[in-house]
């Protein structure tokens, strides 16, 4: 069991978007971890592999693994359960995989008694309408959200991941127990980068959000340590 419960946590989830298992440790060893759970995603995890998620949680961090799996139901749920055997605290998958594929996975998950979260990306934080339009998409983001986060929460998962403009809409349709991760946060006075649905960290917990994804305002700092204490100052 990785997780170590009893500690009260921050909603900030830390994006370790680093080339190597030493850098993303040296960033975990400068922040405590009731300030930040870590997220690895699909470039840490592919240098870094499943030790970096043991050393991490070794240090008592609480893991979201963003690998964003889609693929046909079996082999999503087979690789949703290998997160889990992992004992990460949150896992996902793209909610345009489908019913089977989202279904499937909860089961697995629900069958092996996990404690690990599942979630569902809606529509990418970096997308806009003529994103979606180049995709074959005619809705607008926000009713494509709206679609996919109906079929998540249908097919059992804890939540969805979206942009923080979707949040108090998505809050006010599911409840207070339906988890809303939102990366494209952005302190004001930080560029988008490739973002392109931002808000910053106090309106997006405003709007309802559970947890907040960060990376580059954070990691690329000068000090990252201090520019989390500032993110974490600015939600007080
Ligand atoms: O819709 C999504 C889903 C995932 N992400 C991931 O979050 C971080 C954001 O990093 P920043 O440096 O704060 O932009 C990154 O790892 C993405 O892969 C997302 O941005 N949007």
């Amino acid at each position: 069991m990785s997780i170590t419960s009893s500690v009260k946590r921050s909603p900030i989830v830390v994006a370790l978007d680093f080339t190597s298992a030493e850098q993303a440790l040296a960033f975990a060893d400068d922040i405590d971890p009731s300030k930040a759970r870590l997220k690895v995603g699909k470039e840490l995890f592919t240098y870094a592999g499943p030790n970096l998620v043991r050393e991490l949680h070794q240090r008592g961090f609480e893991v979201f693994l963003d690998l964003k799996f889609h693929d046909i139901p079996n082999t999503a749920a087979s690789a949703v359960a290998a997160a889990a055997d992992l004992g990460v605290w949150m896992v996902n998958l793209h909610a345009s995989g489908g019913r089977r594929m989202m279904t499937a996975a909860s089961e697995r998950l629900a069958k092996g008694n996990y404690s690990t979260l599942l979630t569902a990306v809606t529509v990418l934080t970096s997308m806009e309408a003529p994103d979606l339009l180049e995709v074959g998409i005619t809705q607008s983001p926000e009713s494509q959200v709206i679609a996919l986060a109906d079929l998540t929460s249908n097919c059992g998962l804890d939540g969805v991941v979206c942009s923080a403009h979707e949040a108090s809409m998505l809050r006010a349709r599911f409840g207070k127990d339906f988890v809303l991760v939102t990366p494209g946060i952005r302190p004001a006075d930080h560029p988008s980068d490739d973002q392109r649905r931002i808000m910053t960290p106090a309106q997006a917990m405003a709007a309802g959000s559970s947890y907040l994804v960060i990376g580059r305002p954070i990691t690329q700092a000068k000090m990252p340590s201090a520019a989390l204490a500032a993110i974490c100052a600015e939600l007080i």
